[in-house]
């Protein structure tokens, strides 16, 4: 049998066997294997030209079960309504590993954002939150950036909404600009998220990370982002892609050269004293570290053999399938799972959205200090469940995270 590359099919998957290992009654499962809600919008937006083009785009909710859903949208021409079920069913999980009072939600619209101009995104954003807006709300679910999403969208995700309600709503929306109520630290918190977990990982297994050779996939917000604080950390990032190519060089690169060489030139490719390497390539890198920070599904039964990082830091929802999480685990890599490791970013998204309730704004070291205790803390629950329980540390993560959203689905009578 091949492996299956539906997301939505992967997570039930993962699901099932959580419940299994957790040895809980299948009522469970059968709650969680699909979103509670699941909203498809059409969006006809006026073009430039004058003409309408219609889009379309997506919320789902997986679970309220422990809080209003949570998670993030995502603008790209290969969204799917599976992709973003499975991306929601993800954010639930994902909250629950770190304990936060959420459930999971996850948007997307099938575009190419790369491709409008400033107007038509704008006027696309505002015509899907205008869409959406029946089932979004502060207490209800709070979308956030994702690829190809950025604090200007949801600076407009929040004005529509705001519109809409005749005063002010900053706590619909997280990754706001800070102006508008956006949270110190949010912009940084997947990357500074999931390099708290690398330096817990490489603590337990004895990997030194000065001069620890790195390898990223993705150079957007995750992925430069987490490239410049290993680099800060004394690692060396020997090669970076994204969508157009990718550059080598085992020396090291500064982080913040290669972006700027980005800005310049909308690729990482090509940047001074690199060598260019394909995707492939990239994966399969003799490095210590590999940060998949783009899309899913990259790291299959097809390359996970030869993958040789002794570190994975899953800053990518969903780079890796179940069969390649088995390969990876006989080999005796570390995975740090995607619903652990770029869990910082939710994690600040709920700190901006309490900060908004509040009205009343924390200092970025006070955001920072609050966001190591908590992905630590989450760290050593999934490390020594992955211990305990003889498990990968994927299905640790799944079943700290089963395990309470089990018992909110129980006390609140949903099973
Ligand atoms: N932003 C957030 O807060 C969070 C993001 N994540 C996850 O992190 C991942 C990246 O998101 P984020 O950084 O926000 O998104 P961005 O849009 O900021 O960046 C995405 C990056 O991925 C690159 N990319 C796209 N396709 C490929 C490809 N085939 N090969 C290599 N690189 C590619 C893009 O290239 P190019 O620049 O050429 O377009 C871009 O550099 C996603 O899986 C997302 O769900 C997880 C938690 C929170
Ligand atoms: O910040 C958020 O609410 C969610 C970010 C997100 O989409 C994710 O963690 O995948």
């Amino acid at each position: 049998m091949t492996e299956t590359l539906n997301p939505f099919e992967i997570v039930q998957k993962q699901i099932r066997a959580a419940c299994g290992k957790l040895g809980l009654e299948e009522s469970y499962y059968e709650v969680l294997k699909e979103p509670e809600k699941v909203l498809v919008v059409s969006i006809p937006v006026r073009m430039d030209n004058g003409t309408i083009k219609t889009f379309i785009g997506y919320r789902s909710q997986h679970s309220t079960a422990i809080g209003p859903a949570k998670g993030g949208v995502r603008f790209h021409p290969d969204v799917t309504l599976d992709e973003v079920k499975a991306l929601s069913a993800w954010m639930t999980f994902k909250c629950a590993v770190v304990g936060i009072p959420y459930g999971g939600g996850k948007g997307g619209i099938r575009c190419n954002p790369k491709e409008l101009s400033k107007g038509e995104l704008e006027r696309l954003s505002r015509g899907y939150f205008r869409a959406i807006s029946p089932i979004i709300g502060p207490e209800k679910d709070i979308p956030a950036p994702d690829v190809y999403t950025n604090a200007q969208v949801m600076a407009w995700f929040m004005d529509e909404f705001s519109e809409i309600k005749g005063y002010n709503t900053p706590g619909v929306v997280t990754g706001k600009p800070v102006i508008l109520g956006g949270s110190l630290g949010r912009n940084e918190a997947t990357a500074r998220g999931a390099v708290f977990t690398i330096r817990e990982a490489a603590g337990r297994i004895g990997l030194d990370l000065k001069n620890a050779t790195v390898a990223i996939q993705g150079y957007g917000n995750a992925g430069s982002i987490a490239a410049k604080l290993l680099h800060e950390l004394g690692c060396r990032i020997v090669a970076v892609n994204d969508s157009q190519g990718g550059a080598y060089n085992p020396e090291g690169m500064n982080p913040l050269a290669v972006l700027e060489h980005k800005k310049n030139n909308r690729t990482v490719k090509g940047y001074p004293g690199s060598k260019s390497i394909s995707g492939e390539e990239l994966l399969e890198l003799d490095v210590d570290i590999l940060v998949p920070a783009a899309l899913e599904n990259v790291i299959t039964s097809y390359n996970a053999a030869g993958i040789k990082a002794k570190i994975i830091a899953e800053a990518a929802n969903g780079p890796t399938t179940p069969e390649a999480d088995e390969i990876l685990y006989k080999k005796g890599i570390l995975v740090i799972p995607d619903i652990l490791c770029n869990a910082g970013g939710v994690t600040v998204s709920y700190f901006e959205w309490v900060q908004n309730l509040m009205n009343l704004y924390w200092s970025e070291e006070e955001v920072n200090s609050r966001l190591e205790n908590i992905m630590v803390k989450a760290f050593n629950e999934v490390y020594n469940m992955h211990i305990s329980s003889n498990v990968n540390m994927r299905e640790a993560a799944y079943m700290v995270a089963i395990k309470r959203i089990a018992e909110a689905l129980k006390l609140r009578g949903r099973v």
